[in-house]
């Protein structure tokens, strides 16, 4: 997939939204405003306009127990699994293939009133970030999903606005060992989840509406999608 005219693009901001994900909200640029906490799940935003147009960054750290961060990753990327636990989306597609690892999507989202329907055009792609030099290195694997603008699937031409995102889930598998040598069972897994979201609207909504709409759909949407894949995983073997 290499050769692939979109793969550039995708390399690079595959790897920009690692190194945004890797920054703790402490030593990141710009004032994180926590605005919501459910147990371990925190979600902060910043507030920025363009346009007048909300687009606030969300950065969402969560701690799950009980999974691996190729299984969260897995769940989020693959389209088979989309409807189940995404509430939000009334239709996904895939149009393309770029690589097993990379899908182009376009997505029908429901109408959250009172904003207008929107719909997404994006390529989102799967990888396992290799551990650093030593063999004790973070276990990574990221889901980037990217906003692209395609001559064909004009924008904003039938029912729907269209949005542009830049999201990144970030997963971090942590394996306590078991005792003289016992077999690693899901009780020894902590994944540590970061997802890193801008959403430009695309059209102009009330700034005050759209960070309401945010502030009851993103803590929503986390914890939905991480108790179903708790709920997926939990009789099927490991997926490290
Ligand atoms: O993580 S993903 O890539 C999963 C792919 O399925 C993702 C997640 C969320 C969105 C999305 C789309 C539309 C809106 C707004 C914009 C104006 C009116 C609706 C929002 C804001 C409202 C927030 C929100 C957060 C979570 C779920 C739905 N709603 C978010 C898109 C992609």
């Amino acid at each position: 997939h290499h050769g692939h005219h979109m793969w550039p693009e995708i390399e690079r901001v595959t790897m920009e939204q690692i190194h945004y994900a890797r920054l703790s909200v402490e030593d990141s640029v710009g004032v994180w405003q926590l605005f919501a906490e459910e147990g371990e799940m925190k979600m902060y935003r910043r507030e920025e306009e363009v346009n007048g147009m909300v687009i606030d960054p969300l950065k969402a750290c969560h701690v799950v127990k009980g999974v691996t961060g190729h299984e969260v990753c897995e769940y989020f990327f693959n389209p088979q699994y989309r409807l189940e636990w995404e509430a939000t989306v009334e239709t996904t597609t895939v149009l393309e293939k770029i690589a097993d690892d990379t899908l182009l999507f376009l997505q029908v989202h429901k109408r959250i009133w009172p904003a207008s329907q929107r719909d997404a055009l994006f390529w989102s792609h799967m990888r396992h970030v290799p551990d650093d030099k030593d063999q004790d290195g973070p276990d990574i694997w990221v889901v980037c999903n990217n906003s692209v603008d395609i001559p064909d699937l004009p924008a904003n031409t039938g029912k729907c606005v269209r949005l542009y995102l830049t999201v990144c889930l970030m997963c971090q598998t942590f394996v306590d060992p078991p005792k003289d040598g016992a077999k690693v069972t899901r009780n020894d897994l902590t994944c540590k989840i970061t997802y890193c979201s801008v959403v430009n609207p695309g059209g102009w909504a009330p700034p005050a509406v759209l960070r309401a709409v945010y502030k009851r759909e993103y803590p929503k949407f986390l914890k939905r999608f991480t108790n179903y894949v708790i709920d997926q995983c939990q009789d099927k073997p490991i997926l490290f």
